[in-house]
Order: C-alpha cells, then structure tokens, then sequence
C-alpha cells in the first residue's frame, strides 16, 4: 500500500508546483472561446448536464490528485500506484459534479505527464515535451497496455470496440503524437506569428479536432459526426485559421453547428490542456 504514502504526506513543493501548471492549463482550457461543441465560460455547448460551473468545481476536486501522482512518479512508483489514485480522483471528481465526467480523460493523460514531470524533476532533468512523453512510455507504457481497459461500458471503450479507433489510451502508448507533432506545433507558430495566447489556443484546438480520432465524437455521432468535425477543422486551417479576419465568425459559426448536431470533441480539449501545460513546463 506505498501508493498511499504520497497521500497521507503533505505534497512536495516540486508536486505543488507541478499540480498548480496542471491546474493551469485546465482552466485555460475551459475558459477559452470559442470551442467548437465544448463548454466554456460563454456557454455550455453541446452539454446538457455540465457548465463552466461544473468543470470548476471538478477542478478544485482535484487539486491534490495532480500535487500527489507527481510525487507518485517523483518516486518512481510503479502504473498500478498510479492507476490506484487516478481512479481515486475519479471518484472525487464524480462526488464534486455529481455524477458528471468532467475530467476522467484530462485525469488520464494529464495525470500521466505530472507523475514523468514529477520522475523527471526528481532526477534534475528539465522536462519538454519530446522527454516527457518519452518517459511516460518508458516507464508504464508496458503496465498501461496490459492493463486495457478499465471498463467496457465507457464511451470510449465501446467507441474503440465498434469503430477501432484510437482513444486516450492508444494515443498515450504511441508517444502522444497528437500532442507533439500537431497541438505543439500550432500553439508555438501563432503564439510567434501573432503573439495572441487566445488565438494560438484555438488555432491549437482545431488543428487537433482536424487530425484526432476523437471518440467522445464517434459515441456521439458516431464516424458521420467524428468526419464532420474533421472536414470542417480543416476547412477552418485551409481558409486562413485564426490568421484570417473573420476568424471569429468562422469559428463561432462551427461551435453552433456542433451543438445542433450534439457533437462535442472532449478528445481535442484534453489534448489541448495537455499542449498548455507542456509550454507551461517549457517556459
Ligand atoms: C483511459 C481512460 C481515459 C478511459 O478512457 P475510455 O477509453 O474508457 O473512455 P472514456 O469515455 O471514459 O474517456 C475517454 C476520454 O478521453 C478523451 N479522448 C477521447 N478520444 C481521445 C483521443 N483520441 N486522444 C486523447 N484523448 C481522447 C475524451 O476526453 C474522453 O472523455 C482512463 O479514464 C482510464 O482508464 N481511467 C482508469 C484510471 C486510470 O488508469 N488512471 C490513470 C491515472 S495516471
Ligand atoms: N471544455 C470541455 N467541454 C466538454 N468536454 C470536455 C471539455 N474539456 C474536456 N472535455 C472532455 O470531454 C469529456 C466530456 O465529453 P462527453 O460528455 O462527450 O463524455 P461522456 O461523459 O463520456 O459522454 P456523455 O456526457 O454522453 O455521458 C470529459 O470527460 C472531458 O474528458
């Protein structure tokens, strides 16, 4: 039961540190607009169960869980310690929605990149994000496979099942190439380009939504409304993205259309958070 040591001490200062640039980008996440389907501050999107509120109140419910799995990874605990906790939060994060998922994917992938922050640190490496990702699979890649699936009945894993998609976990397995070689580099050229964090981050959101098989989009809609949502991210990237004037509008015009048709990319805003925390890890 080592893996309740980190629990019952107070977090590290490195934890905190780590837990508070989580937190961070998850707020950012959530507050940027607009976010084709998804909630932010203006509006709940295609969700009729959860706001800005809820995904507040999600957040401050987990405040702890990201300080803990990074000393979890600080000292080198094995993925079962840290699928133990995860869970944990996940729980935590249900009592405090009431009964909503908010953040079971951010609590995956996010979770996973504190704990090899938290190794890296430990060890005075300076994570970025070509180490950190590798360190995730270096460490619990192996134990994250084996472990499969949690559970059959998620949206997720059924999505994965009917369609043969590739989910939060596949996309942890193989190194976070989304994260890398699509959100990363988007965020970074218009950040240069514009020096506008706003615009940056939602170019970022749909050059993921344009590239990610999303399955929050396929339990929704299903490979009609996951291919809807790419064809029309890319349609946003071709005309100018966020360079173009009416930006805006264009953007604006895609988060109505997801709502009417109940699409919302929950992949595309975890993979997002990911890409602020890792330019906040960076910095
Ligand atoms: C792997 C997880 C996300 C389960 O996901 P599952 O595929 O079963 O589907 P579920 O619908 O519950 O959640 C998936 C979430 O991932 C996000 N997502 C969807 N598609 C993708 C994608 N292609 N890439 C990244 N994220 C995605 C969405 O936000 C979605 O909400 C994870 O919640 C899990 O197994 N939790 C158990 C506890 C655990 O292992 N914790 C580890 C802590 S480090
Ligand atoms: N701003 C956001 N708005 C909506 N979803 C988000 C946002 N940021 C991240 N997500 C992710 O999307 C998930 C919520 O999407 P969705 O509601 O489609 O999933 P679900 O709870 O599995 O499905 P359902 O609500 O139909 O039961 C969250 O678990 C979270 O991982």
């Amino acid at each position: 039961m080592s893996h309740l040591l980190p629990l019952r001490r107070a977090p590290t200062a490195q934890g905190r540190t780590i837990a508070r640039a989580v937190v961070r980008a998850l707020h950012t996440e959530v507050a940027l607009y607009p976010k084709p389907g998804l909630v932010s501050l203006i509006d709940s999107g295609a969700h009729h169960d959860m706001d800005a509120t809820t995904f507040l109140r999600s957040l401050f419910s987990l405040r702890h869980y990201f300080a803990a799995i990074a000393d979890l990874g600080a000292a080198g605990h094995p993925f079962a310690s840290l699928q133990w906790l995860g869970m944990r939060a996940e729980q935590r994060m249900l009592t405090a929605t009431g009964g909503i998922n908010t953040h079971r994917g951010a609590i995956f992938c996010l979770g996973l990149l504190a704990a090899a922050a938290g190794w890296q640190r430990a060890r005075g490496q300076r994570p970025d994000r070509t180490t950190l990702a590798r360190t995730v699979v270096e460490l619990w890649g192996e134990a994250i496979a084996e472990a499969g699936s949690l559970s059959r009945t998620s949206n997720g894993s059924r999505a994965v099942r009917r369609y043969g998609a590739r989910g939060a976990r596949e996309e942890v397995l193989e190194g976070f190439p989304t994260l890398i070689t699509v959100a990363l580099p988007a965020l970074d050229e218009v950040q240069t380009g514009l020096d506008c964090a706003r615009r940056a981050r939602v170019q970022a959101l749909f050059a993921v939504m344009a590239e990610l098989e999303d399955t929050n989009l396929l339990h929704r809609g299903g490979p009609d409304g996951l291919a809807f949502v790419q064809r029309e991210a890319r349609l946003f990237l071709e005309r100018g993205g966020v360079h173009a004037p009416d930006w805006m509008e264009r953007a604006v015009a895609l988060h109505r259309a997801c709502v009417q048709r109940h699409l919302s990319p929950g992949g595309a805003a975890d993979v997002l958070a990911a890409a602020c925390f890792l330019k906040d890890l960076e910095e």
